[in-house]
């Protein structure tokens, strides 16, 4: 099996450009896409990523990568967590700085879980990514999910605010990715 071609499934095209972006940046590695229509269960991050990625690679019939993102609070216990996508689309950048009102803490960090199956029946392998920062009120043009309103950890800027280069190199789907990477790489030096 090669691994220099392999299918992203989702239906998030921000992801996927970033996901493209970075992979172009290490391997030889060609990323198409499906938007499959795939339930998200509830629990643990890493049973959500895996389930998914399961389903995917079933449907699909091939090899697949997905991708789940988490928003974690601590004052929240890491809430809201991998349920972050229905707190963005209800409550808007506002509503996510609201939620932490009362709380002395606005540390929150953003974890990226991309799982890789090798085919149906195939058991996932998860590349967890996590950076590190805190929930400000928005600034920067509001083009991808909740960038402007995370600032990570030790720079004066929000994702939203950041170049792709910049935010590319130390967001959570960089670290996620640089692990899935090293995987792939190793992965195709064993088969040739
Ligand atoms: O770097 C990011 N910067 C800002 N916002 C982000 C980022 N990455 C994901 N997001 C948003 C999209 C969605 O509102 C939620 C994750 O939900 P999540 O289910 O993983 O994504 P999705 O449903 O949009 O795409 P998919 O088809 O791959 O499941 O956080
Ligand atoms: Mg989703």
């Amino acid at each position: 099996m090669s691994v220099n071609k392999l299918t992203f499934v989702t239906g998030n095209p921000n992801k996927l450009i970033e996901t493209q972006y970075i992979l172009s940046q290490g391997i030889p590695i060609e990323i198409d896409s499906a938007d499959l229509d795939i339930p998200e269960l509830q629990g643990t991050t890493r049973e959500i990523a895996i389930a998914k990625c399961r389903r995917a690679s079933e449907l699909l019939g091939r090899a697949c990568i997905t991708e789940d993102t988490a928003l974690c609070y601590k004052a929240l216990n890491g809430l809201p967590g991998p349920y972050i996508k229905h707190f963005m689309k209800n409550l808007g950048h506002e509503g996510l700085n609201k939620l932490l009102v009362g709380f002395e803490t606005k540390e929150a960090y953003a974890l990226c879980t991309f799982a890789y199956s090798a085919g149906p029946g195939s058991e996932p392998l998860l590349f967890e990514g996590r950076t590190d920062g805190a929930i400000v009120p928005p600034r920067g043009p509001p083009l991808f999910g909740w960038d402007a309103v995370f600032q990570p950890g030790g720079f004066d800027k929000t994702y939203a605010e950041m170049s792709k280069e910049e935010k590319n190199i130390i967001s959570h789907r960089y670290r996620a990715l640089d692990k899935l990477k090293a995987y792939l790489a190793a992965l195709s030096t064993a088969q040739t």
